[in-house]
């Protein structure tokens, strides 16, 4: 486990193959209901290599006209988002130490050939919660920078298992997906792999730990 005081924790194999695979179960029980979608960027309308759904009250979807938010429905069948699975719950529980339980599973779905940008996350009135990520499936390479859109960079390699957490300063750091490795991983069925899942946890309105003032409650 890589810990900093900056935030950043990488939580090296947190889940154990058998959590994986029950966490994949979970996860296309639910992508059958809510599919995968298409994002496009805000304005350009240029289509994400990423393909996304969501599970939990909330959803971030983005698109050409109305840009990065979160909603309650799918943007495709117009359905609320599928409820998220009790183990992510529990995981949030077990490793963000914030106070308020997550409103957001962001599913990221990545192809062989798919990236993510860097970008900061930065859509939640709860600025101050830490975003919990795991990695399931084929292998990635993680790039983290700092706050500024601009300066150095650390690479790491996600593996299946693997649990980011992204809180106090580095809650505000930018980061992103270079790519995948595919065929690193036997966890996803036929017709998902090659292929990486991301599940991306978030608290999204500012709740009972927001409420107490401007910087929220100090994670324990
Ligand atoms: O796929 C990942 O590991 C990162 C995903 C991410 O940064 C995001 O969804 O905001
Ligand atoms: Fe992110």
């Amino acid at each position: 486990m890589l810990q900093s005081e900056t935030g950043f924790r990488l939580l090296k194999g947190h889940l154990d193959r058998a959590a994986q695979a029950a966490l994949v179960e979970a996860v296309l029980a639910r992508v059958d209901r809510s599919p995968l979608f298409t994002p496009a960027m805000p304005r350009t309308g240029r289509k994400m290599s990423v393909r996304m759904t969501n599970f939990g009250p909330l959803g971030w979807v983005t698109d050409k006209d109305r840009g990065y938010r979160y909603q309650a429905a799918h943007p495709v069948t117009g359905e609320a988002w599928p409820n998220l699975p009790q183990a992510l719950f529990d995981l949030w529980e077990a490793v963000s130490g914030w106070p308020d339980p997550p409103e957001a599973c962001l599913v990221n779905w990545y192809g062989p050939g798919a990236r993510l940008g860097q970008h900061i996350d930065a859509d939640e009135d709860a600025k101050f919660a830490p975003v919990v990520s795991v990695s399931l499936g084929d292998s990635a390479k993680f790039r983290l920078g700092g706050p500024t859109p601009k300066g150095p960079t650390t690479s790491l390699t996600l593996d299946s298992g693997d649990v980011v957490v992204l809180a106090g300063p580095a809650r505000r750091f930018r980061h992103g997906v270079d790519r995948i490795y595919p065929g690193t991983s036997t966890l996803l069925p036929p017709g998902w792999r090659p292929g990486r899942i991301n599940l991306t946890l978030r608290r999204v309105t500012k709740g009972q730990a927001g409420q107490a003032g401007d910087r929220g409650t100090q994670p324990a």
